[in-house]
This record gives structure tokens, sequence and C-alpha cells, in this order.
């Protein structure tokens, strides 16, 4: 058989007329072998679209054909669908989708403020747990492939030897890369996988203040805090926009912010239908506003770090460069540098039209069909004083500044544009009464309110 007429009867590949397409969804829509296989021939087509294209069929019509299959044979909004299916050639974007179909592997992040790996791992194994260091990029992460007992309840758990922790969560940790007696902000952090990894970097010196706005998540915060042996780690409830008006002047800020979730999509399938264009444009919004505060929260007077780590466990362009591009454009006095990650994709300095600055490819990209781990976004930034600052700033990889045009800058404040943020401003109210019982105003429409 003909490569090309593959898995088709030697008849060539044909997209479902109208009328089929109708008969199909009357049936209670298509069999999922009959989807599989459409898949798979779409994908070969629009590979080789002049050879394997039916004659007046368009491209558009057999990419409309695969997000449709591709939206009812995973389970995703057709939204979500093609948000995500744009982030990939067509081949890699089915390989990510079927990712998200799999459990990535159990990880565990030795508590260094505890025990060392090689004990903590003799330990479990001597309870019949099968594990091997995650790899090189790690010394603290261990694989667990399998376990007779549970790993969450085992006595070593208990007393705090280690977390159970995603590998990905790791990542804006290293590239954060706390140093003995520094003041570190972890700005939105519960449960605190990440507040207690720095409290361990720090070896127990220095102070940790672990903020997160959901006092209710703070419980489970506070209990890791003590469970793993913190003592320099101070919990506190404030809406990260309050910063740096309670506390600023931070060697260091972790920004692990509140996202929409795409990067975790096989531990949270409900990702895949209740994500809307709205909760991306409003999640969008508040993230924005955090990076600033965030950035402003920073010492640039710090004198051994003086950085800021922005992250999320989403793969969506909007939560990820379209942020740190905002942030770079509304503070001319910070730049992007090297995240110290040994892999993972570079972001995107274009999207879909869009041209971002050319040191978005500092910023690092990982996905579970590519690295076996969750999908993530890492970004770290050097702050400079405020004032004097380049214009037109080019940073290299290695973190340098080489400033073309200089300008006698007074940064303005947290400055957004009122008109543009009402109506964001207006819904995040409406949702505080909703929560306390209170019947809100009606809801404006976007356009209108702007
Ligand atoms: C991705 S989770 C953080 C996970 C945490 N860093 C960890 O490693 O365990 C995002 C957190 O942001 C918090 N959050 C949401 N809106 C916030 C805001 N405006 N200010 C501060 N925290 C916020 C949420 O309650 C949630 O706990």
């Amino acid at each position: 058989m003909d490569e090309d007429e593959e898995e088709t009867d030697g008849e060539p590949f044909r997209l479902p007329t109208a009328e089929e397409k109708e008969a199909e969804s009357n049936a209670g829509g298509p069999d999922v072998h009959v989807v599989q296989r459409r898949m798979r021939q779409c994908v070969r087509v629009l590979g080789r679209f002049a050879k394997l294209a039916e004659k007046g069929r368009s491209r558009s019509e057999y990419i409309s054909q695969l997000l449709s299959d591709i939206s009812s044979y995973y389970g995703y909004n057709e939204f979500l669908a093609e948000k995500l299916f744009q982030l990939f050639p067509i081949p890699e974007a089915i390989e990510f989708f079927e990712a998200n179909e799999v459990p990535r592997p159990v990880t565990i992040r030795t508590n260094t403020l505890r025990t060392r790996r090689r004990d903590l791992a003799q330990a479990l194994i001597n309870r019949g747990v099968n594990l091997e260091p995650i790899g090189k990029w790690t010394n603290v992460g261990l694989q667990v492939f399998e376990s007779s007992v549970p790993i969450g309840a085992t006595p070593e758990y208990l007393a705090g030897h280690y977390m159970l922790q995603a590998a990905s969560s790791f990542l804006p940790v290293i590239a954060l890369s706390p140093q003995p007696n520094e003041r570190v902000l972890d700005m939105a952090s519960a449960p605190g996988g990440k507040t207690t990894h720095i409290a361990a970097l720090l070896q127990n010196t220095g102070v940790v203040f672990a903020n997160d706005a959901n006092k209710a998540r703070t419980k489970s915060l506070s209990a890791n805090v003590h469970r793993l042996g913190c003592k320099n780690v101070v919990v506190c409830s404030y809406d990260g926009r309050e910063f740096p008006k309670v506390m600023g002047g931070f060697d260091r800020v972790l920004l692990d912010a509140p996202c929409s979730g795409t990067g975790v999509i096989s531990k949270d399938s409900s990702v895949k239908v209740n994500k809307s264009d709205r909760d991306f444009t409003l999640l969008a919004h508040l993230q924005k506003q955090l990076i600033l505060c965030a950035i402003d929260s920073v010492s640039p007077d710090s004198k051994t770090g003086g950085c800021l780590v922005y992250s999320t466990c989403s793969v969506t362009v909007d939560e990820n460069e379209s942020v740190v591009d905002y942030a770079l454009r509304k503070r001319p006095n910070v730049r992007l540098v090297d995240t110290g990650l040994e892999f993972g994709r570079e972001g995107f300095t274009s999207y879909r039209g869009k041209k971002f600055h050319p040191s978005l490819s500092l910023t690092r990209r990982f996905y579970p069909h590519v690295h076996n781990m969750d999908g993530f976004y890492v970004a770290k930034f050097k702050v400079e004083k405020r004032g004097k600052v380049p214009k037109a700033a080019e940073s290299t990889a290695e973190g340098g500044l080489v400033g073309i045009e200089e300008e006698e800058g007074e940064q303005e404040k947290i400055a957004f544009d009122d008109a543009e943020d009402r109506p964001y401003l207006d819904e995040a109210k409406r949702r505080q009464m909703k929560a306390k019982g209170l019947k809100p105003p009606r809801r404006q429409t976007v356009e209108a309110a702007a």
C-alpha cells in the first residue's frame, strides 16, 4: 500500500461532507476510532498539503476538522484546544495533547534542612520504595517509580525529610538561587513547595516572607513550613498587589503567579473545559499587576541579589511572554537575565504577529511531551536602580546591558491605565462581593465599560 494511502483501504483520505458531519452529530458524535484515524490523516495531509490534499479543500478546512476532533477526542472546549494547538507545529501539538493524558512521574524533593538525599533514598528503599535521582540538573530530587507504602505518609515524610513536589516546581527556585542571609519574598506561596525549598537553600538563615492572598491556603503553607523545620519563614496573607507598600527592599522575589494551569492538565483535567477567553484576559491582567509590584519590591541596592523570578504552570503566551514583555516596557530599570537552567526551550520573541523584546529568548519554557514534566515557564529579571536607565536596552546572555540611549527616568509608580483597567478592577470587586455573599452590581461589558 502506498504510504500516502495508509489506513484508508487504498482510498485517498477525504474530509467529511457537511451531511456526513450532521449524521455524525445526530448519532451522538463520531466514533472514537474514526476520530483517531481522521486526526492522523489530517496531520499527514497538513504536512504534505500540495501532494495529499483533496482538490478544492483549503488548509483551514483540514485545520478546523482537526481542531474539532482534538476537542472531542481529548475533551477540551474548542477555545482552549485552539489556543494550545497554536503553540506548536501541528504534529507536536498532538504530542502535547497526548502527553496531557498521561500522569507525570511522582517526584520528591529532599529537605536538606533535615537530611541528605543519599540517606533519604536509602531510608525509602528500605521501606520498599523504588526510586532514582531525577536528573543531573537537581541534587535534591528523586523520582519514585513504585512504592509499597503511601509516599505521603511515611515516617520520613511526617518527619519532614522530603516534600512531594513536581519536578517542574524546582525550576523557579533554582533560577532564583537564594543566598544565605538574604531577605526573600515569595509573593504567592501556598502551599509552600517553593517557600520551603528557598528556606533550605538559605540554610535556615535570613528570612523568607511567604505570602498568599488566600488565607485558607496559608494553613497548609504553615503546616509544611513546620513539618520541614523551616525557622526562617514568616507567613503572611496580603494581596500581592499591596506590595511593596506593606514591605519592600527584598534581595530576591519569587512571583509564582496564579495562572490558568494549562501546564498541569494531566493533574487537573477540569482545566480542559473550564477556561474561557475572559479567564485568560482577567488572569493576564492580574499577572501584569502582580509582576510590577514584585519588581518594585526588589531592592536594586541588594549586594547579593536584586532579582525577581516570574513563573507559571501555564504554557500560554498571554500569561508568560506577554506579561514579561509588559513588565520590561513598564519598568525600564529591569532586564532579563539567564535563568541558569540547563534545559528548557527558549521563550517566544514573537508570536502570532506580536513582537516581544529580543531578550525574551532568555526565558524558558518546559513541556510535558518534551521534558516529561508539567508545563512551566520561568523568567529571571535583574532589577537596577531607577533614574538613569538605558532607554533602549539590549540584554546579553550574560545579563549585561548594552544601553543605547540614556534617559533621566523618574519612573511612574504602579502605572496602570485606569480606563483600560476599570473593567478588570470592577470584575475583581464583583467577585469579592460574591464571595462575601453580597449581590454585586450588574456587569458592564468590557467594551462598554472601556
Ligand atoms: C501557583 S499557586 C502558588 C504555588 C506555590 N508557589 C507553591 O510552590 O506551593 C498561586 C497562588 O497565588 C495565590 N494568589 C492568587 N491571587 C493572589 C494575589 N493577588 N496575591 C497573592 N497571591 C495570590 C493563590 O492563592 C495561589 O496559592
